[in-house]
């Protein structure tokens, strides 16, 4: 499937019969890493109350704690599956809600995000995470030195920007401030441009899986931290490569993110790369 282009594989588990690893997920991904940029392994329940346990690897056979735009396609395959509209899965970073939107709309209670710097988590103290102090050597722009930190599920560092996402060479400064120390379990890394109160472009360069069309979590992200310093609405479209994703920071503090969802093909995982039988 895919999220606004960000290519997603969604494994149905629910049987329970085998466990996902990291290195299964990575072996999946191919040796260019291009089979998808997310898979979501749907398993059994865990909770009550619950559709679904999803757990989530990017294409590096990292763990991720969330992923909005795979957590619409999940939506769209459990809808299918069950025929429910309104569920809740379980996920690593915590309990989404999900909603059909209507036709391929999808709504997510992505949860309320995290500001303290131990939350991110950082590897030192900050008091104000609107704006970090980073010491970044072979980077050159100036922009590049101040982002804004959240947690929504999986850590994200947002730098400001006054001109064009698509003006940076994003895919030569992503590597180096995903890796940053100041990140000890990484960061995914967006260019943010203000374009009016209700607007932002954006640009990611995702932890474990390099630039992507779309990131949900990130669109989230941004939209917290352009509403926490004053810089946008609590209600605003990020657009992004894929498309754009309608977010809203509500009075209760949770996020809902809006946006669609496609589906490419289906099939079976081949015997060799199935989990538990990798060479
Ligand atoms: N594409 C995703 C985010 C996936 C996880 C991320 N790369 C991480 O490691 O935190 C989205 O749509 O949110």
């Amino acid at each position: 499937m895919n999220g606004l282009g960000n290519e997603i594989l969604v494994v149905d588990m629910r049987d329970g019969a085998a466990t996902m690893t990291g290195a299964v997920a990575r072996a999946v991904a191919g040796e260019d890493r291009t089979a998808f940029e997310q898979m979501m392994v749907v398993y059994p329940p865990r909770a009550d109350g619950t559709e679904a346990y999803i757990k989530i690897f990017n294409n590096d056979g990292s763990v991720a704690g969330a992923c909005g735009n795979g957590t619409r396609c999940v939506a769209h395959f459990l809808n299918r599956a069950t025929g429910k509209d309104h569920m809740t899965v379980e996920t690593d970073g915590g309990l989404l809600e999900i909603f059909n939107a209507g036709g391929d709309l999808i709504t997510v209670d992505m949860g309320k995000p995290r500001f303290n710097w131990d939350q991110i988590p950082l590897a030192e103290e900050f008091a104000d995470t609107t704006g970090i102090e980073l010491q970044i050597g072979p980077i050159d722009a100036p922009v590049l030195h101040t982002p804004s930190v959240v947690n929504v599920g999986n850590p994200h560092a947002i730098f400001w920007v006054d001109r064009d996402p698509d003006t940076y060479e994003l895919d030569r400064f992503g590597p180096l401030l995903e890796n940053h120390p100041i990140f000890p379990e990484r960061a995914n890394i967006s260019l943010a441009q203000v374009l009016a109160p209700d607007r932002i472009k954006v640009r990611v360069w995702e932890r474990g899986a390099g630039l992507t069309l779309a990131c949900g979590t990130a669109a989230c992200a941004v939209g917290v931290a352009a509403a926490r310093k004053g810089l946008a609405d609590r209600k605003v479209t990020i657009e992004l490569p894929g498309g754009p994703l309608g977010i809203e920071w509500r009075a209760d503090d949770h996020i809902l993110m809006t946006g669609p969802w496609t589906l490419e093909w289906e099939g079976t995982l081949p015997e060799n790369l199935l989990p538990g039988r990798a060479a």
